[in-house]
């Protein structure tokens, strides 16, 4: 997946203007947001997109919406992002949360006490080596602790390894979905080989978009481990197919770009109950009013 970065300075209310613009606009492949450099003051507009034509339509929207020309750096997405080398790196078995994720490749002894996850990512990601995912895994591990959720969703699955870890803890179903064919494919390989294939019902969708997600829904919880602007956009669709006191675990989220997605997903009626940060990755625990 090759994706750019559109950024610029610009005042707030333009900033948001632009996002409320970008976000009525189906046709474009773009995920949009506002943030505020917290040293600084300053407001960046910011979205990623993975087509050029979108690109082009996207000036057009952005000169019509400032009302004038305005110069955005373009730049291709930071290489950090890259899911499949990222899940390549480090292949040694990881513990997060009371679980230990290892690969097929891996002949060493499976420790006790943990919940062993065979995970091999192919050509999706989620090795459980990522910040993002270690961090999901132990706001998992809180959240099982005190509830035992029914109705759970992880959205932007990968490997299944979010999906998988709930599904071996709960011992029931879990919608696992991705935008890409392949984390399907992958997942349903990944489930079967922990055995719990009947539990994951894997599906190809965009966001919260899908008959199958709709059927099965509304959740009491969802996880999603995207990044900060589709994370953004997709705040009103989380909104909607999340029950009254369900949890939303939110990860892919940089340090400063949390308050932002705090902000969008309190304007839908979800609250921040709990923050981990594990290097530069920020994990949020939201509640559902
Ligand atoms: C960072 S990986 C997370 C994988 C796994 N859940 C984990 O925690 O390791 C993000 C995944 O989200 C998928 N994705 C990106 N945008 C999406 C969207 N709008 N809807 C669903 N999936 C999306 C990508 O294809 C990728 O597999």
């Amino acid at each position: 997946m090759s994706v750019d970065q559109l950024s610029a300075p610009l005042t707030k209310d333009q900033a948001y203007a632009l996002v409320d613009a970008v976000m009525e606009r189906d046709d474009l492949a773009l995920t949009a947001s506002a943030h505020e450099n917290e040293e600084t003051g300053e407001w960046f507009f910011e979205a990623t997109c993975d087509s050029p034509p979108d690109l082009e339509s996207f000036v057009e929207l952005a000169r019509q919406t400032l009302g004038g020309k305005v110069d955005f750096s373009v730049s291709p997405i930071d290489p950090d992002f890259n899911w499949v080398a990222k899940s390549l790196e480090g292949l040694a078995p990881v513990s997060a949360g009371g679980f230990y994720v290892y690969g097929s490749h891996e002949t060493g002894p499976v420790p006790g006490g943990l919940t062993a996850m065979k995970i091999d990512a192919a050509q999706a990601f989620g090795t459980g080596h990522h910040e993002t995912t270690t961090g999901c895994l132990e706001a998992i591990n809180m959240l099982l602790k005190r509830k035992k959720p029914r109705h759970m969703i992880d959205v932007g699955t990968g490997t299944g390894v979010l999906a998988i870890a709930l599904a071996k803890r709960t011992k029931s179903p879990v919608i696992a979905s991705d935008i890409d064919p392949i984390s399907v494919t992958t997942t349903i390989a990944n489930a079967e080989q922990n055995g719990v294939g009947k539990l994951i019902i894997a599906v190809e969708a965009t966001g919260m978009t899908n008959p199958t997600i709709a059927q099965n829904g509304p959740y009491d919880l969802i996880v999603a481990n995207i990044l900060a602007g589709p994370l953004m956009a997709l705040a009103p669709s989380v909104g909607r197919a999340a029950q009254k006191g369900a949890t939303i675990i939110l990860s892919g989220i940089l340090q400063h770009q949390a308050r932002g997605v705090i902000n969008a997903y309190a304007r839908q009626g979800m609250t921040l109950t709990q923050k981990l940060q594990r290097k530069e990755w920020t994990t949020l625990m939201l509640e559902m009013k």
